[in-house]
């Protein structure tokens, strides 16, 4: 499992640790594991260039300690200041090692620049002249490696609120923070490689976590001997309409190839004829009135997909909803609750699966908004709605109230085609009805999903239904990992 944390959690165990060592022990520490990742991707440190970005505080203490011992080392460091003060011991340190102050053009001649404008101490965006460096240091020709996060990045939420540094590396102290494994803020921070400074004893629960392959293997249900398909787990399909039929037949491919024991499909005539015609091995139901009295017992429902708006498809999602196992509630049928919040008061969970548009509809927040603060909003709908969200994008948010939000990113941007969102809906519930919870069923599936697209894509565009084949070769790669 990996594990994130936000600046307050990291400042708190700090000052702990701080508290049983000599001064400045701490800051030694991250500057040699700055200064060794700095020293690998300049493969040869003797005569090469390098910019320091130094703001004001411990951040950019760390950088001059680390611009030291690459002086030392026979780099050509320049430090451009941009505080109103300047690290004292540091700054000595450094002019001591043969490091020089210089102004932005140090920027554009150097091989590696080092963002030590701001830490985990940052305040909202990056004000002047720190923002001006960062739009400098992104137009340069150099490597860029951030201190601990990449300047402009929102340390505990991964908000960006204007210019931000664009690292290729971010060499993160002591524990990785939340914003390094969000979106937009990882966008921004490239490879995170972490320096260990002896926090480990000192830091509370995470604040999000990623499961790894091996956790998803260890997550997995795998058939036993006496497995039979209903022990396996059915899956209910309510989705298409004659209007939509594809989003059946792409979420009935995501459940098959995600190990249902079996996959119940009802619906309109036209996608029930898609799904036979496409999988034999479904089992498909004509709904005559909208209502799901009379088919067979299923252990949990997908719930949406394609499946219309309008009257006929709220009388289906009431009567799905209606069951004593578990929903997932995704596409249509999320514009269907949003209209019609009492369609959740239900015992059994809820996993919704919205992408930011759909959760904008739910929780009445700005789309935008919400891709700015995908964790806080998450959040902020499994509290109001009482339910598991599983929010889609670029960065994949499971939350759910009282444990740590769980992110994925195993995906690539060549998922941002129609349908993949419908085969994520199909390997959910696949799972949810092989007795995963909403949130292992989401942060699995999602981890399962992302990894499908990357094999589908291979650095190219794939479709939807790619994305569904490639599920049982991410489930082996999970296992080998595992
Ligand atoms: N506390 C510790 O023991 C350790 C701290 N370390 C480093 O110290 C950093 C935290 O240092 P600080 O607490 O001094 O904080 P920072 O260095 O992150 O930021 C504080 C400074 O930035 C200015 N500032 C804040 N927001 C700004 C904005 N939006 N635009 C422009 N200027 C802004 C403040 O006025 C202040 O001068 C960590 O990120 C890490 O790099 C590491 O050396 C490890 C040990
Ligand atoms: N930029 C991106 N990077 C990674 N994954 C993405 C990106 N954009 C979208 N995705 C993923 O692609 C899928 C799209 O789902 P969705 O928006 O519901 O599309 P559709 O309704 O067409 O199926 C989701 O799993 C989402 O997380
Ligand atoms: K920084």
């Amino acid at each position: 499992m990996r594990t994130a944390y936000t600046a307050d959690q990291i400042r708190a165990a700090e000052h702990a640790l701080m508290a049983r060592l000599p001064e400045g022990t701490l800051m030694q520490r991250a500057a040699a594991g700055l200064a060794a990742v700095c020293a690998t991707a300049l493969g040869r440190v003797y005569g090469s260039r390098v910019a320091l970005l130094v703001g004001g505080g411990d951040n950019g203490g760390d950088a001059l300690y680390a611009g030291a011992l690459l002086a030392r080392r026979g780099a050509r460091v320049e430090a451009v200041l941009a505080g109103s003060r300047t690290h004292e011991r540091g700054l000595e340190a450094y002019l001591l090692a043969g490091g020089r102050v210089a102004g932005v053009m140090a920027v554009e001649r150097a091989d590696l620049v080092v963002d030590g404008l701001v830490g985990i101490g940052a305040t909202g965006a990056l004000r002047e002249p720190y923002a001006e460096l960062a739009r400098a240091a992104n137009a340069a020709p150099a490597l860029t490696v951030a201190v601990d996060v990449p300047s402009g990045v929102d340390a505990s939420s991964g908000r960006v609120a204007g210019a931000a540094v664009e690292a290729q590396i971010t060499v993160t102290m002591g524990a990785p923070k939340t914003g390094l494994l969000v979106d937009p803020g990882a966008a921004r921070a490239g490879a995170v490689e972490l320096v260990d400074i002896g926090l480990g004893p000192y830091l509370p629960a995470p604040d999000v976590t990623a499961l790894t392959g091996a956790d998803v293997a260890d997550l997995l249900p795998r058939p036993a001997t006496e497995s039979d398909k209903y022990r396996r787990g059915v899956v209910g399909i309510a989705a298409g309409s004659d209007l939509y039929t594809g989003a059946a037949v792409l979420a009935v491919g995501g459940a098959l190839r995600a190990g249902a024991g079996m996959v119940r499909h009802v619906g309109q005539h036209a996608p029930v004829a898609q799904v036979r015609s496409h999988w034999p091995e479904a089992v498909v139901t004509e709904l005559e009135r909208p209502s799901i009295d009379g088919v067979g017992r299923v252990q949990a429902w997908v719930l949406g997909p394609g499946l219309g708006t309008g009257a006929w498809a709220h009388e289906v999602a009431a009567s799905v909803l209606a069951s004593d196992v578990p929903v997932l509630v995704d596409a249509d049928a999320l514009t269907l609750v949003s209209r019609d919040r009492s369609l959740l008061r239900r015992t059994a969970p809820v996993l919704v699966t919205p992408h930011a548009g759909e959760l904008s509809r739910l929780i009445g927040a700005g789309r935008a908004e919400i891709e700015a603060g995908r964790l806080e909003h998450a959040r902020a709908a499994a509290a109001e709605l009482g339910v598991t969200v599983l929010l889609k994008g670029s960065t994949t948010v499971v939350a759910e109230a009282d444990r740590p939000v769980r992110v994925n990113a195993t995906g690539t941007s060549w998922l941002a085609t129609g349908g993949t969102g419908d085969v994520l809906a199909g390997v959910s519930g696949a799972l949810l009805a092989q007795g995963l919870d909403c949130y292992d069923a989401a942060s699995c599936a999602a981890h399962l999903h992302g990894l499908a697209g990357r094999i589908a894509a291979d650095g190219a565009p794939l479709n939807a239904a790619d994305v569904a084949a490639a599920i049982p070769e991410a489930i082996r790669r999970v296992h080998d990992e595992g």
